[in-house]
């Protein structure tokens, strides 16, 4: 446990004697500090009458204080408007996208759990996942047990994740038989489909 390398712990110096310890000077009264930037944590705030206050009283919810129509700032989706230079840009999506609820068991948490004791989600029976597949034996790969699919050159069992798909299994099931890259990018182009779907490789497109 001597070892400096050892980040857990750290060094905190030479024991003090806490009797005489006093508040360093240089740490300011919280009481006198006012917010004199129109911005918090990265959201800008308008300037009522050039003294814009937080008021952090209520539900720990931040409050412009003064202002006619108060602005709640920190829940999702809140928008806070800034001077004239700060307007933020926002893209509304032009995709509908609609979160299925889960059935017991088949939570994002179930199938990781899956993927952890299943010996063998893709099917494989002993078979190379690096396979070069063909388009052509994909698509004929799309029905119960055998659900293939082509995201990002890789190929794809997706039989088993079928139920614990957040989009539910009609969504899912447009990608049987195809290379359903571009609309998995549609939909959540930041979900991580390598691992979730890593024990499910059957092999790799062969794009020739
Ligand atoms: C093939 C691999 C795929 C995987 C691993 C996958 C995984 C996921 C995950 C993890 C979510 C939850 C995302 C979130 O909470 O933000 C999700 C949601 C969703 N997925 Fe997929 N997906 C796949 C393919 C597709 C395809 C091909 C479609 C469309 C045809 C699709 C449509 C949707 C929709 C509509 C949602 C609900 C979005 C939402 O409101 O959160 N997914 N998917």
């Amino acid at each position: 446990m001597g070892d400096s390398s050892d980040f857990t712990f750290c060094k905190v110096g030479s024991p003090v004697d806490d009797d005489h310890l006093e508040s360093p000077k240089t740490i300011p009264d919280i009481k006198k500090i006012s917010l004199n930037d129109n911005t918090l944590e990265g959201i800008s705030i308008q300037k009522i009458n050039n003294s814009s206050q937080i008021d952090s009283s209520s539900n720990n919810k931040f409050k412009l204080k003064n202002s006619a129509t108060p602005v709640t700032v920190g829940e999702p989706g809140d928008l806070v408007t800034g001077s004239q230079e700060q307007k933020p840009v926002i893209k509304k999506s032009t995709v509908k996208r609609s979160k299925v609820p889960f059935e017991k068991g088949y939570s994002q948490m179930d199938w990781l759990k899956l993927t952890r004791t299943h010996p063998d989600l893709a099917g494989l029976e002993g078979q190379s996942n690096r396979r070069l597949i063909s388009m052509d034996e994909v698509r004929q790969h799309k029905t119960e047990g055998s659900i293939w699919t082509v995201l990002k050159g890789r190929v794809y069992n997706i039989s088993p994740y079928m139920k614990f798909h957040p989009g539910g299994v009609d969504m899912l099931m447009k990608a049987a038989g195809k290379d359903c890259t571009s609309l998995f990018n549609k939909y959540h182009a930041w979900v991580n489909a390598e691992f979730l779907l890593e024990k499910c490789l059957v092999g790799v497109l062969d794009a020739s």
